[in-house]
């Protein structure tokens, strides 16, 4: 049934009409700033105050998500800048100007007056009379760019792009473990200089040369090994924080069903992974890297000393490769297999501290036993047979180590007898030293290979949920209007992924500011679907839903999302005190925004009544607070920022009747000037709205108020009756 002619058109309140600010350079950053698809309010508790610093105004602009700068120009730079949108000139008389064009000869720029009306033409001013009243002072406005971050995709090339950042850093830490490589020679080659000429000619003076070079080196070595570790410290400490930063900002990037479909266990350990990458960069690589640098002055001396030995022992660094790579792709398989195991071993653990209160209630502890020990089983096993194959490479590996040592030297002794005068003695001890450090990066290398599967399968979990679409990808710099109340949707359709059948069907409802509508439906009508629609949560729907006159795909999600205040039925608390939870991190408001907020949601008394009040702390997810107190806060803090559009829903229906009846009686408080959406199971509470939409499998069957509902809707009286009995 569709709804009667007109009735989708919901009854209007009058609105407040908004006081004009007279500050010009208030004006002007509202001026600029709507250039670019913001709105700034001068009204708002962050706007700055008539006569304010240039930089107050850049700030003012930056926090509605615009970038702004206050800046000095001069006259050619103004010019310039004109390019890029409206500038706004700040006069030396606290007035401003807009700079919206100049000439193509750059002598004239064109000023609007930002108190005029806007479609006033812009007038010509040359240097010498802008100059006379303006000393360059001036507020750039612009879109804000989409962070760098927000594109790229989490992997191994990232990782690379990230140390790419810090050239600087790894630059000083590569030149000093060059020259400590370099040093490194310096032990070798000196004891091959105190064997041969020292003991074979018993020079006295050469020993006490050798000697003193050996404490010299030696003192370096220190000083640059102490550079070396200073550095690479600062290099991994600035790779952590960039890491650290990224994590957090992708997570919170992800749209609200990426939540809803992945465990949450199963999310935290995908992202645990990332830092066991962090350690494998900083850590082992950071070592290989280091040390690899030896072979760079190692090899060629090894070749020059004897390049038969050399070639032993490349021939046994040849050989550990190959072992490296023959085991690659089992240990790869094993170790992406037993990574599985563990995250579902552990999203079943997080799962089971989430549900404990149903597990507990129906007895479910047996089963989540035997099914804990199926998992860990499972992922121990998995762990063991992967543990097992990466032994391999490492044990075949110790023999061929052992020769690079050794064997080398038998092999060398061997010609030194045969053929003295191929190597002499302390050309032997020299390489003997040498290819053990020859052998050690070259077996990092080898740990670093077998790791890498490791991380490789690490970087492919987390990048599942890193690099998971954010719901800003399409939300993020889209327009910031300011919100009136009004409110329409034409012929919005919505569809879940994998759903067979829509959760909404070309709903058409048209709401004016002030308007009270409360929504029911039996279950599964859509109701929460619609609710999800007006947050964002999703723009793949079809038809519009607009905010005033503007589409919600074209609004920036960040902005939609402060200007509808919304309260769920379970309102997750925060670990904080009362007031920190009702002003939930917004920095430009105040104790007194949350004192009014609390009034208004009724909850003042109760917070009162706490032995700390406002600084009461709250325990998590409200354990220390009621239900109805709960939802009270939860209420206040949507409230806030006074929103002109509150969504509630189903956000009485766990209360009790009387905290029930509490929350709403101060609902006709909170619509005044308020557009209001109440979803409710609860008929009762509704019959105060000005009117009542009723979905029914996703279609709007009718909306009207109470009364006429009960006379002319089948599906209402059918749902209001079944209450009244219940009653
Ligand atoms: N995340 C989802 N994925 C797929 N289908 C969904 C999802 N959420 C809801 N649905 C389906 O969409 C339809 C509308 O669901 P919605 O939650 O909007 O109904 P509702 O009226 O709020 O129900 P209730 O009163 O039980 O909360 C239902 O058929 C539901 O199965």
């Amino acid at each position: 049934m569709s709804p009667p002619e007109g009735t989708t058109e919901v009854a209007a309140a009058p609105s407040v009409p908004a006081r004009r600010p007279e500050d010009k350079r208030v004006l002007a950053m509202i001026a600029a700033a709507r250039f670019h698809g913001v709105e700034l309010d001068p009204l708002a508790s962050n706007a700055p105050r008539p006569g304010s610093e240039p930089a107050r105004l850049a700030e003012w602009a930056r926090d509605n998500g615009l970038s702004a700068r206050a800046v000095r120009l001069r006259w050619s730079h103004l010019v310039g800048e004109t390019g890029n949108g409206p500038v706004v000139a700040l006069l030396k008389d606290g007035g401003a100007a807009l700079a919206v064009g100049a000439t193509p000869g750059k002598d004239v720029v064109f000023l609007r007056d930002p108190s005029a009306p806007e479609g006033g033409r812009p007038v010509p001013v040359d240097q010498a009379r802008l100059e006379a009243v303006w000393d360059g002072t001036t507020v750039l406005v612009g879109r804000q760019r989409v962070a760098a971050s927000e594109e790229s995709t989490f992997d191994l090339h990232w990782l690379l792009r990230l140390l790419g950042q810090e050239k600087g850093l790894a630059r000083g830490t590569l030149m000093a473990a060059l020259v400590l490589s370099f040093l490194a020679l310096a032990g070798p080659l000196l004891v091959m200089g105190t064997l041969d000429r020292v003991l074979a000619h018993e020079g006295y003076a050469t020993l006490t040369l050798i000697a003193v070079l050996f404490g010299t080196v030696a003192l370096y070595e220190a000083g640059l090994t102490f550079a070396r570790e200073h550095l690479l410290l600062a290099l991994s400490t600035r790779v952590d924080v960039r890491i650290n930063t990224f994590v957090l900002d992708r997570l919170l990037r992800l749209p609200i069903d990426y939540f809803e479909r992945q465990p949450a266990g199963d999310t935290t350990h995908r992202l645990q992974q990332v830092w066991r990458l962090r350690d494998f960069i900083t850590g082992r690589v950071g070592t290989l890297v280091l040390d690899g640098t030896v072979l760079f002055f190692a090899l060629p001396v090894l070749f020059a000393l004897n390049w038969m030995l050399a070639l032993f022992v490349l021939g046994a660094a040849l050989l550990l490769a190959t072992i490296i790579v023959v085991f690659i792709p089992s240990i790869r398989r094993a170790s992406a297999k037993a990574l599985v195991a563990e995250t579902r071993k552990n999203g079943f653990l997080v799962e089971t501290v989430h549900g404990i209160r149903t597990i507990k209630t129906l007895a479910m502890e047996p089963a989540r036993k035997a099914e804990w020990d199926k998992r860990v089983a499972d992922s121990t096993s998995l762990r063991r047979s992967a543990g097992l194959l990466a032994v391999w490479p490492n044990v075949l590996g110790i023999p061929i180590e052992r020769f690079m040592g050794r064997g080398v030297f038998l092999i060398g002794a061997y010609l030194a007898l045969v053929r003295p005068e191929s190597i002499p003695v302390g050309g032997l001890m020299a390489i003997m030293m040498l290819s053990g450090r020859v052998s050690g990066p070259l077996v990092t290398l080898a740990r670093v290979l077998t790791d890498l599967e490791d991380i490789k399968a690490s970087i492919h979990q987390a990048g599942e949920v890193l690099n998971a679409p954010p719901e800003t990808a399409a939300g993020g710099g889209g327009v910031r209007p300011r919100f009136t109340g009004a409110l329409s949707m034409d012929r919005v359709s919505y569809t879940y992924p994998d759903a067979a059948r829509p959760a909404l069907r070309e709903l058409t409802l048209k709401l004016e500011i002030g308007t009270m509508l409360g929504v029911v439906g039996r279950s599964g009508s859509g109701k929460s679907t619609l609710v999800r629609l007006l947050q964002g949560s999703t723009r793949n729907y079809s038809g519009l839903i607009k905010f005033d006159d503007v589409e919600l795909r074209e609004l920036d999600l960040g902005h939609l999302r402060r200007s509808v205040g919304v309260v769920l039925q379970e309102s997750f608390l925060f670990r904080a005190t009362i007031r920190e939870n009702i002003l939930a991190g917004r920095p430009h408001l105040t104790m007194d925004d949350a004192l009014r907020a609390a009034r208004l949601a009724s909850a003042e008394e109760f917070i009162e009544q706490l032995p700390r009040g406002y600084d009461t702390l709250i325990e998590e997810g409200g354990a220390n607070l009621s239900g109805g107190q709960r939802q009270r806060l939860a209420i206040a803090r949507a409230l806030v920022n006074d929103p002109r559009i509150l969504l509630l829903d189903e956000a009485t229906s766990a209360l009790d009747p009387e905290s029930e009846a509490l929350v709403n009686a101060s609902l006709r408080r909170i619509a005044a000037g308020r557009t209001l959406i109440i979803v409710s199971h609860r008929l009762s509470s509704l019959t105060d709205c000005d009117a009542i939409a009723v979905l029914n499998e996703g279609k709007l069957e009718d909306v009207a108020p109470h009364a006429t509902l009960v006379d002319r809707c089948a599906t209402y009286r059918h749902l209001w009756l079944q209450q009244k009995a219940r009653v």
